[in-house]
């Protein structure tokens, strides 16, 4: 078990990351017991309660293969795996709006699926302005992720088309960034790839990211 105070120095470390280049990269973020509560959690779920996944303005989901093929179910704290892991992000945003004042009100999370050959291309998660998702975080629940397996995160500049980060999506590792700044896609993979997307949203869309 991760103790209080470990909790807390992680999420320093990601309020940092956010505050700094506002992304960062944990590996090892959640311990290999919630990776496999969540896992068989996650196998648990009947195959019907799996959906297409959405894309567009957040509440406007419509299906739309050219963009993604992934399947999602979101979390509802219907399981201890799923309250264990939604309480983690709660402590997360705590320590977030306590030191960076980011005004985050409330997390919305869900499983995703991506079959052999599943993709997402390149995106941003929220608009300057528009809708209010604010921080994006990815889980990996994945293990021993090989790099032949393909999958990977790729993260980019705001403006610009080179690569800033190639994420290989193994077990335990966080991502976490600003969702208006990184632009990102995911490459097929050649193997089930499992995670937990999810959003930290605010009340005002048009409030700044960051209140130093
Ligand atoms: O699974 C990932 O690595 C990223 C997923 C993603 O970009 C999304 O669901 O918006
Ligand atoms: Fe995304």
């Amino acid at each position: 078990m991760n103790t209080e105070l470990q909790l807390e120095q992680t999420f320093d470390e990601v309020v940092d990351a956010i505050a700094g280049p506002g992304i960062g990269i944990f590996p090892g973020f959640l311990e290999g017991a919630q990776v496999a509560a969540l896992r068989q959690d996650f196998a648990n779920l009947p195959p019907w309660q799996l959906t297409p996944a959405g894309i567009g303005r957040e509440q406007d989901h419509h299906t739309n293969e050219r963009i993604r093929t992934d399947k999602t179910r979101w979390l509802e704290g219907d399981s201890p795996a799923q309250r264990g892991y939604l309480a983690l992000m709660a402590g997360l945003q705590r320590q977030m709006n306590r030191q960076l004042f980011m005004g985050l009100k409330d997390y919305e999370c869900h499983y995703a699926r991506y079959d052999e050959g599943d993709f997402y291309k390149k995106h941003l998660d929220a608009f300057r302005g528009r809708g209010n998702r604010r921080l994006t975080t990815v889980v990996y629940l994945n293990e021993h992720w090989q790099p032949d397996d393909g999958g990977e995160l790729l993260v980019y500049p705001e403006k610009g088309k080179e690569i800033l980060y190639r994420v290989r999506p193994e077990a335990g590792t966080l991502v976490c960034f600003l969702s208006e700044q990184f632009p990102h896609e995911v490459l097929p993979a050649r193997r089930e790839r499992l995670s937990i997307a999810g959003w930290f949203r605010i009340d005002d869309p048009l409030a700044p990211a960051l209140q130093p």
